[in-house]
């Protein structure tokens, strides 16, 4: 059997094994009160919504169309897992293109975890100029590692256990962004 074929073999395991979460309806509903909260505080600044990639580009497309309001939307790329399963450094690789000096900034991204990702785009974005940077999560994993000064972002749409997340832009190894729930992996 060559490496690629047990490769694919671990990561078919990963998911046949693994615990669904939230489903896809789980999400959708609650996506519908994120948007809501996201709204009441948002609708008239006309933000800049920054989707950050690659993990949340499912929320992005997702969650934008419920936001019936003038906003702009770009993206940033910053990393800190880059395919493993334990945070480093976070790294950049794209800054947005639309000037965020004086915008009311609202960045997306798939999970909360430890908080340094989120951490470092907001202050980011701080230095910038940016008039307001606010955060919007899918899911704030649950554990007392908040290793940032930034604890929780400002909106959540769900929280999970203390274990290795993917789906919904979440990633296992670079794979199963793609996977339609929010799943625990089964170590
Ligand atoms: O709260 P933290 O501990 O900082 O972790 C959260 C970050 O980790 C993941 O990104 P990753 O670096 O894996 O890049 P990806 O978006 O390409 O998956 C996720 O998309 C968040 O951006
Ligand atoms: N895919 C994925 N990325 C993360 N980044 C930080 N925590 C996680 C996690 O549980 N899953």
């Amino acid at each position: 059997m060559s490496g690629e074929d047990v490769n694919k073999q671990h990561l078919q395991q990963v998911m046949d094994e693994a615990q669904c979460l939230y489903t896809g309806r789980d999400i959708d509903q609650a996506l519908d009160a994120l948007a809501s909260q996201i709204s009441e505080v948002m609708a008239d600044q006309n933000p800049l919504v920054l989707c950050v990639m690659n993990g949340g580009i499912v929320l992005t497309g997702q969650l934008v169309p419920k936001l019936n309001f003038l906003l702009q939307l770009d993206y940033i790329h910053a990393t800190r897992y880059r395919e493993q399963l334990q945070g480093s450094d976070l790294q950049w690789r794209v800054t947005p293109a639309t000037e965020v000096k004086g915008r009311v900034v609202l960045v997306l991204d798939d999970i909360f975890d430890e908080g340094e990702t989120l951490a470092g785009i907001k202050s980011w974005c701080e230095g910038k100029g940016a008039s307001a940077v606010y955060t919007a999560v899918l899911v704030d994993k649950q554990h007392d590692r908040k290793t940032a000064t930034l604890k929780k972002a400002d909106f959540t749409a769900l929280t999970a256990e203390d274990k290795y997340l993917f789906g919904y832009g979440m990633d296992y190894k670079g794979y199963w962004r793609n996977a339609p729930g929010i799943y625990a992996v089964n170590f």
